[in-house]
């Protein structure tokens, strides 16, 4: 049996906008306002997803929400028709408006937290939707991803679906934005890394000052009980309050993880070498950590280009290559140290660059554009064809956008009760092309 790790990337919906609503998030709060263009944006996340599936990737792509969120604005008593509804929320509250019509599903790196079955008591692939409680745009994701998830994971004798945690501060969870999965070989059992901000039962651990720490220890507990991880194999590191404080709001802004690599910044822990150490215990030594120093790249540095917001792969013939986005290449301490990077004895031989610019700036980098999912051919051959990467769905998605996305879209337009026609149209024939079946709230 043959083990890997899938990518399921999230397509851009058709609202993708800059509304700032993210606190902590440098990107989103400094391009609040400006007018955003859904369909490059759709169209360099099609891009860049397409060339790892070219690349012998497996790869596919996760539906994008219903938005403007309708039934959210509804529950919150705007009332009458769609256009009556909308019109309402634009005039009286026009900060709930944006939340509502955010396309923030599609990082969907904080889709879930996804555990393989090598790694599970149960045998079997475990998936939990993150309830992103600590934003509101956010926080009205969990049970249309759940919906999505299990659509396309939908074979009950290899896939779990959990309910996303509590809706409440202490069982704060970002998903797998805030996890790394370590292993030797994907299909062997490996070392789940959950990374947390603040602890909410210990308050003698330190947290930030500023900014929110968004994942909480007790929801990555939580999470790992869920999934039937063995403590034998779990580690819980603390993300430095320090840096949540610099902007990095998830621990994918400071560090990532493949296979034995672990990548990250000197910053970006506290404990770092008690809890490395532990890492190389669990996972029965062979690790290569490569600890980027603040002498060659700054936090600042880290935040502004995204270094660690990059996807490291694992090719066919072994070697691993980064996915980072074309900020890297702009910021000079950052390309010179990928430069160097490649040429250091570690298992990173190649750089690989793709301009994902408007989703930069809203802070997702290629890493928040993807959902890992490690599995194997039997469990591959039991999701949904329909939604895997090749040359037809990426000319069918390609087409697609263009019929149906603007290439502008400005705080004003969300308004637009054409905007909801336009969406639920679109959406509709995703469907179809996909064959997800009824996942969103317009079409019950
Ligand atoms: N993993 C990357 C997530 C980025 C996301 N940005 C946003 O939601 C910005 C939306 C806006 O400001 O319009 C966030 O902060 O959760």
């Amino acid at each position: 049996m043959k083990h890997f790790e899938a990518n399921f990337d999230g397509l851009v919906g058709p609202t993708h906008n800059y509304a700032g609503l993210s606190f902590g998030n440098v990107a989103s709060q400094s391009n609040a306002a400006q007018v955003s263009n859904p369909r490059d944006a759709a169209k360099q996340g099609l891009k860049k997803a397409k060339a790892l599936a070219d690349m012998g990737l497996v790869q596919g792509m996760l539906a994008p929400q219903e938005r403007p969120d309708l039934h959210t604005l509804r529950r919150i008593g705007f009332s009458g028709s769609d256009a009556d509804v909308l019109n309402q929320a634009a005039k009286q509250a026009p900060v709930l408006l944006q939340a509502c019509a955010s396309a923030s599903s599609m990082w969907t790196a904080n889709a879930a937290t996804v555990s393989p079955s090598a790694d599970s008591a149960d045998d079997k692939l475990h998936f939990t939707p993150a309830n992103l409680v600590d934003k509101l745009h956010r926080s009205i994701e969990p049970v249309t991803t759940g919906n999505i998830l299990k659509a396309i994971f939908a074979d009950t004798k290899h896939f779990a679906h959990h309910e996303h945690l509590p809706e409440h501060p202490t069982f704060g969870d970002e998903g797998a934005a805030n996890h790394t999965r370590l292993c030797h070989n994907y299909g062997d059992a490996g070392v789940e890394v959950f990374v947390y901000g603040r602890s909410v039962a210990d308050a003698t651990r330190p947290a930030p000052k500023k900014y929110p720490a968004r994942q909480t220890l007790e929801a990555s507990q939580a999470v790992a009980r869920l999934h039937h991880l063995r403590d034998s194999h779990t580690v819980y590191l603390q993300q430095n309050p320090d840096v949540i404080d610099q902007g990095v709001f998830h621990n994918d802004v400071i560090a990532v993880g493949n296979q034995n690599v672990l990548f990250y910044h000197e910053q970006a822990f506290l404990d770092t070498q008690a809890k490395l150490a532990e890492i190389e215990r669990k996972m029965n030594g062979n690790m290569h950590f490569i600890e980027v120093p603040t002498a060659k790249v700054s936090v600042l540095d880290a935040v502004k280009s995204y270094l660690f917001n990059t996807q490291i792969i694992t090719l066919s013939d072994g070697n691993m290559a980064i996915i980072a986005p074309t900020d890297c290449q702009e910021n000079p301490a950052v390309y010179a140290y990928l430069n160097e990077l490649v040429t250091l004895n570690t298992p990173i031989k190649a750089v690989h660059y793709f301009d994902v610019k408007q989703s930069m700036q809203n802070g997702g980098g290629p890493a928040c554009l993807r959902l890992r999912v490690a599995m194997n051919d039997a469990e591959l051959n039991a999701v949904n064809p329909n939604v895997m990467m090749n040359d037809a769905l990426f000319a069918r998605l390609n087409q697609w956008v263009d019929k149906h996305y603007r290439d502008r879209l400005s705080a004003a337009d969300l308004a637009d009760p054409q905007l909801i026609i336009e969406s639920r149209t679109a959406l509709d024939e995703l469907t179809q092309i996909m064959q997800l079946g009824s996942v969103y709230q317009f079409q019950q």
